[in-house]
Formats: structure tokens, sequence, C-alpha cells
């Protein structure tokens, strides 16, 4: 799936009166990059009707769409995937109704839920509520940071945090290890939602890892050098040659040589004694 880190949903309750393709298309030009339509209240032609101007949107944006608990709808609509919790229909059936290339979202509250559904095919988990949140009925007690923690350590598949996130609380959650954040009140309820998304979009900067090809194979690494490369890999620089998109740098080089999305690095070590 295409990778994002700032996921904006719905939540009409908290702009009544502003339209909700407007909202969203703000949050868009702030620089949300996946939205999920919510709406739990609405009959389903109106929520319908919604996915289908929200289609129309994220695909002028080039952004996934995903549609929360309504498989019917996803696939009518054609969006990029669905959100599903842990009471909604089982991520199997899910799969099976959505086919193999659809993105699958599932809620998690506990790193035993986090594991299922990394086993079971998920394409990205929820990690919530992390703090108190009113945007949510029944909700479960906030499992805290110590959870982004937990997940962090272990889950590979992408993660998102979400419950409560604010912008004077997303640094806690950043530094706990995620890497994504995802908020109904804090973004459509405010006044300047394009500024609010600007901002958590700079407040995620340092923590957004790129994802390079060395030797061969794909990685997502918080690394800003070929130096700190070399270093994460735990290679001894001194036996080290280090190739950026086919030409070779200077080891003296590696500390001011950055590394960008798809940068493609061989990373070649000699046997020493020779
Ligand atoms: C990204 C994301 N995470 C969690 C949820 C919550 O899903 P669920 O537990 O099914 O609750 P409802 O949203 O359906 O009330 C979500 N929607 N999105
Ligand atoms: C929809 C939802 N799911 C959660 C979970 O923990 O799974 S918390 C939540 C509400 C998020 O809204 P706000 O950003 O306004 O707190
Ligand atoms: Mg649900």
């Amino acid at each position: 799936m295409k990778n994002f880190h700032l996921y904006a949903i719905t939540g009409e309750e908290f702009h009544p009166r502003k339209d909700v393709i407007d909202v969203m298309e703000e949050a868009l030009q702030g620089g949300a990059d996946i939205i999920q339509l919510r709406d739990k209240t609405s009959k389903k032609p109106d929520v319908l009707k919604k996915a289908l101007a929200l289609r129309e949107l994220t695909l002028k944006y080039d952004v996934p769409l995903i549609i929360n608990d309504h498989i019917d709808i996803a696939l009518q609509v054609g969006a990029d995937g669905v959100h599903l919790g842990q009471d909604d229909l089982s991520l199997e059936e899910a799969r099976r109704l959505m086919g193999p290339d659809k993105i699958i979202g599932i809620s998690t509250h506990h790193i035993q839920e986090a594991r299922a559904a990394q086993e079971g095919g998920a394409d990205y988990i929820g990690v919530g509520p992390i703090f108190p949140t009113k945007s949510k009925k029944d909700v479960v007690a906030p499992v805290t940071t110590n959870y982004i923690k937990e997940v962090a350590a272990e889950i590979t598949i992408p993660f998102v945090a979400i419950g409560g996130i604010k912008l004077h609380n997303v640094d806690e959650v950043l530094s706990a290890g995620a890497t994504r954040v995802c908020m109904i009140s804090e973004i459509v309820g405010s006044e300047n939602v394009q500024q609010v998304c600007s901002q958590f979009r700079e407040k995620l900067k340092p923590y957004q890892p790129v994802n390079l090809i060395v030797n061969g194979e794909n990685h997502e690494l918080h690394v800003q050098s070929i130096q700190e490369l070399v270093l994460h890999f735990k290679l001894k620089p001194n036996l080290i040659i280090a190739e950026v998109d086919g030409e070779i740098v200077d080891r003296d080089s590696w500390s001011h040589t950055p590394v960008k999305d798809g940068t493609k690095i061989e990373l070649v070590e000699f046997i020493a004694g020779g």
C-alpha cells in the first residue's frame, strides 16, 4: 500500500456549519495523505453519496480513501479499502469480499490483537485510544503510549496511533515510536483545518523514515546520511565501500551525503586480511 503519515477521519458533528467534502479538501490541502469516511449516523444512501464525493476528491489528490465499517459501500465506490474494528466483520471474511489488493485496516487495543491482525493479513492496524476521546462511543480505556512502544518493538506492518491526539500531545505519541497519526476532532473540528494539518506535518517530519533499497532489499529506516546507514547496520566503516545510485561515495563524504526515499545503495564489505 502507498505509505501514509497523516490520517484524517471525517466527523461531521464537529463542523455543523461546514460541508464534509469541503472540510476534507482543506485537510488534503494541508497534507493529510489518507482519508477515512466514518459516518455512524446517516442512512446508507447518504453514506454512499458522501463516499462517492470523497472518492472523486481523493482521486484528485491521489490519496487513498478508506471506508469505515461498510465493505459494500467501499466496493461500490471503488474505495482503496476499509477499516474494521474488533466487533466488525472478521478480517478473514473482509479479505474474501475485498480481494487481495484492497487495504484492510484493523483497530487494535492490545498486543494480542495486533499480532492476530498482522498474522491474518491486515495491511495496517489502528493503535488506540492513546488518550481519552469523546469521538467514539463505548471506547475502551486509554491504552497510553506504552502500547505504542510495544507495537513499535514487535509489529512489522504499518500502524497508526489514534484517540485523543492533539497538536499539544502529538510529540509524546511520536517519541513513543509512532510515525503515523490519525485524528478526528483535532482536524475536522478546527477553525482552520488546512493549517492544523500543516502543523501536524511539521511535527511528523523528523519522525518520518526513508524508504531505501539497500543491497537490493527495501528498508524503512530512520537515517539521514550514508554515515548513519552504515552505523545502523553495525558495519565497520573502514571495511565498507558505499555506492549510491550507481556512484561510489568517498568515505569522507558519507556524513554529508543525504539519503532520500527510493535511493539505491550498495554497501560492499571487504574481508579484512584477505
Ligand atoms: C484508523 C482507525 N483506527 C481505529 C478506528 C476505530 O474502528 P472501530 O473500532 O471499528 O470503531 P468505529 O470507528 O467503527 O466506531 C477507525 N475507525 N480508524
Ligand atoms: C474512531 C476512533 N477509534 C479509536 C480507537 O482507539 O480505535 S479512538 C477513535 C476516535 C478518534 O477521534 P479523536 O481524534 O477525535 O479522538
Ligand atoms: Mg467499526
